[in-house]
């Protein structure tokens, strides 16, 4: 009897071991299966606990954007056109989907496709173009690259199919999106958008032009403390009042001038313009004009936004499978120094009728006055 307990013990632990065997072995196939079907593209939303997008911004980038990325320079230089000086300021960048691959072919399989972006945030730096897009993903039929892949203006030789490497995979259904905020400026952009698919949607986020010249040089100023007052870069001649608009800091604000260049290709229809200011006092307002543009089901709503006293701006309520409320990083929202009220005022006259100018061709009056 003691025997036949003994057999019985055994066969019961060697069965069991061939049970713990299979069960690896299925472990293991599952998680080769789900990595070569590309879902392990999606693991650095993992990063996305931390509580500002700052940590995975940054490594997503350096590890997948070193090779692209032409040594910075920070002071402005007029003999620049502003498409080659704004190209300079890369955007501190989010989740990278898709890392550039060899071969050129677009990775199809069941679990999605690398497509063209259907809709691209074109602009404007400084705008609020992070948070929008940011704000955007919560969406589960949005994918996009988080880093800004500058391909319209800087790295057009590579060609599309390095382009759509860089796009993340997506399911029927699913929009693919990219921002990069310095195409708005780039001559060449609307005709090799164009080339890509005239059909492509365009939003550009705008805010009031003076904020904005403040905004772009308070970041170059982040970089290089010993750059030249605003005042002095901003006016050509002090006592005259004379407008620099050689400044790339400047020139970006004129966006009636360039949105005629777009308008050359594009037709009306094919834009949304948010405004930045509400996109702060308002997200989920504005997040709706976002969606409906962009024929999707309105799922981001004030339910997913607080504003985060600190910070001075909305943020996320905890994102799915995160354990804190999300932030921009310390790159966005940072404090403007102090511009003598004059030198702004100057700036307010020299934009008003390039903004009425603006408010007419968009349809929208952004209230700047
Ligand atoms: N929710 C939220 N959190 C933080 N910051 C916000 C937010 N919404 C809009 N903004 C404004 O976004 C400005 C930065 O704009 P961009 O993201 O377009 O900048 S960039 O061109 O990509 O560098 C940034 O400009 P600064 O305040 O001058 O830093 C912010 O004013």
């Amino acid at each position: 009897m003691g025997c036949s307990g003994c057999r019985v013990r055994f066969n019961f632990g060697k069965a069991l071991s061939k049970v713990s065997v299979f069960f690896t072995m299925l472990l293991i196939f599952t998680y080769f299966f789900y990595c070569l079907s590309g879902l392990c593209d999606s693991a650095p939303r993992a990063l996305y606990s931390q509580e500002t997008l700052d940590y995975d911004i940054l490594d997503d980038h350096r590890r997948l954007f070193d090779d692209l990325r032409p040594s910075p320079r920070l002071l402005p230089d007029r003999n620049r056109t502003a498409s080659t000086a704004e190209a300079e300021q890369v955007d501190a960048p989010g989740e990278l989907d898709g890392a550039p691959q060899d071969g050129g072919i677009p990775v199809s399989n069941t679990f999605g496709t690398k497509r063209f972006p259907q809709a691209i945030i074109i602009g404007v730096k400084k705008g609020g173009t992070r948070a929008l897009l940011e704000f955007l993903r919560i969406h589960p039929d949005v994918r996009a690259v988080g880093a800004e892949p500058h391909f319209f203006d800087r790295f057009y030789d590579k060609g599309l199919e390095w382009y759509r490497n860089l796009m993340p995979r997506t399911l029927d259904g699913q929009i693919t999106m990219e921002k990069t905020p310095s195409y708005f400026v780039t001559k060449e952009a609307p005709s090799r958008i164009c080339t890509m698919n005239c059909q492509t949607k365009l939003i550009v986020v705008v805010r009031d032009p003076v904020t904005r010249a403040v905004s772009d040089y308070t970041q170059t100023l982040s970089k290089n403390p010993g750059l030249p007052s605003f005042q002095s870069l901003a006016l050509k001649n002090v006592s005259t009042g004379l407008i620099d608009t050689s400044w790339s800091a400047v020139r970006i604000g004129l966006y009636a001038k360039h949105l005629e260049n777009w308008l050359q290709h594009f037709p009306l229809s094919h834009f949304l313009f948010v405004s930045g200011e509400r996109l702060v006092s308002d997200p989920a307002w504005e997040m709706g004009r976002v969606q409906d543009f962009l024929g999707l089901k309105r799922v981001v709503s004030g339910k997913h936004f607080y504003f985060n006293q600190t910070k001075g701006f909305p943020c996320l309520k905890k994102p799915e499978g995160s354990s804190r409320p999300r932030c921009l990083g310390k790159s966005k929202g940072r404090p403007h120094p102090q511009i003598p009220s004059e030198v702004l005022q100057r700036l307010r006259d020299f934009y008003r009728p390039f903004n009425h100018r603006f408010y007419q061709m968009s349809g929208q009056d952004f209230g700047w006055d």
